[in-house]
């Protein structure tokens, strides 16, 4: 019988560097998709902000109106080129994620007479794409990066983005399910429980954690995920830009089931690939059976309840 992961799979984490100039960042995007294809990933992973430099002051311009459907390629370039890179290498996108623009309280709306004026929402937001270039997903970071450690970094996204509201997850037709989340959203175990309780086999996280808390804080969030629900984690950084007001901590990376690190990328630009198969899910669950001791009697089992799981889009 097949198991979660129905079969193996190469998948591929594209370190990108990336700069101010969009139309160049998803040119360099797109080459570098092609490339994983061409050397065999079936699904390929782009970082967080991949379009953009990443911070709170570049959000609103780079932003682009992407739902329900995006007006046109010139106002939302990015979703188009991700439909293509997706398309044309034929291969499952998690497009990283991008600024995303709704217009709330349209012209002639009860709320726009309300607010006298259109208003808007930004979010940080990550698409996913099929094989034939179609969406299948999206996912709003639910967890805005709000931190402030002296001495280190201050960061405060809730400024200027709304969070998302729902566990993302998508079905990967022929593997199977995978659970999305966008970076600070690893710091919270209860999205991976859900999508690792609803029958996904792994869960990707676009992100760029920074030099403060990179260095013990991200391979250590990415084995936790991984050992916490005994599935795949893969986790995909932009790379370093010492120019940049934010610097990335790179270190793109795969852990399996038992926690394993398969692969890690350093600090620069770099793709890095792991073969991934199920029957490494079904060998750690068998001899750590925590899945069928866990004890709802005493705690609650967060996969139940008030959930929001929205089909997608
Ligand atoms: N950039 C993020 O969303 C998260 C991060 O850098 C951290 O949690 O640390």
């Amino acid at each position: 019988m097949a198991g979660l992961l129905k079969k193996p799979v190469k998948i591929a984490l594209v370190q990108l560097a990336s700069g101010s100039d969009k139309a160049a960042n998803l040119k360099h995007a797109r080459e570098k998709v092609l490339e994983a294809a061409s050397s065999g990933a079936e699904i390929v992973v782009l970082p967080e902000c991949f379009n953009s430099p990443y911070g709170t002051q570049y959000f609103p311009k780079y932003a682009e109106q992407l739902l329900p459907s995006p007006p046109s390629e010139e106002q939302a370039p990015s979703f188009y080129a991700l439909a293509a890179m997706a398309r044309d290498a034929g291969v499952f996108l998690i497009g990283g994620s991008i600024p995303e623009r709704e217009v709330v309280g349209k012209a002639g709306t009860e709320e726009k007479e309300k607010e006298g004026k259109e208003k808007e929402k930004l979010y940080n937001t990550s698409l996913v794409f099929g094989r034939k270039g179609e969406l299948l997903a999206t996912h709003r970071k639910v967890h805005l990066f709000d931190i402030d450690i002296p001495g280190g970094i201050t960061f405060m996204e809730s400024e200027v983005l709304s969070p998302g509201n729902k566990v993302t997850i998508v079905d990967f037709e022929g593997y199977g399910k995978v659970g999305l989340g966008i970076c600070y959203d690893v710091r919270f175990p209860e999205l991976a429980m859900v999508a690792a309780r609803k029958g996904a086999w792994g869960v990707f996280y676009p992100g760029a954690f920074n030099t403060t808390t990179g260095p013990l804080h991200w391979r250590l969030l990415g084995q936790s995920r991984a050992v916490d629900n005994q599935v795949y984690v893969a986790m995909c950084s932009p790379a370093r830009d010492e120019s940049a007001s934010y610097r990335a901590w790179g270190h793109s990376l795969v852990a399996d089931p038992m926690g394993k690190v398969l692969g890690e990328a350093g600090e620069g630009e770099e793709i890095i690939y792991a073969e991934l198969d199920g029957a490494e899910i079904e060998k750690t669950r068998k001899g750590i059976p925590v899945s069928e001791q866990r004890r709802f009697e005493v705690y609650p089992d967060v996969s139940k309840g008030a959930v929001k799981y929205e089909e997608d889009p």
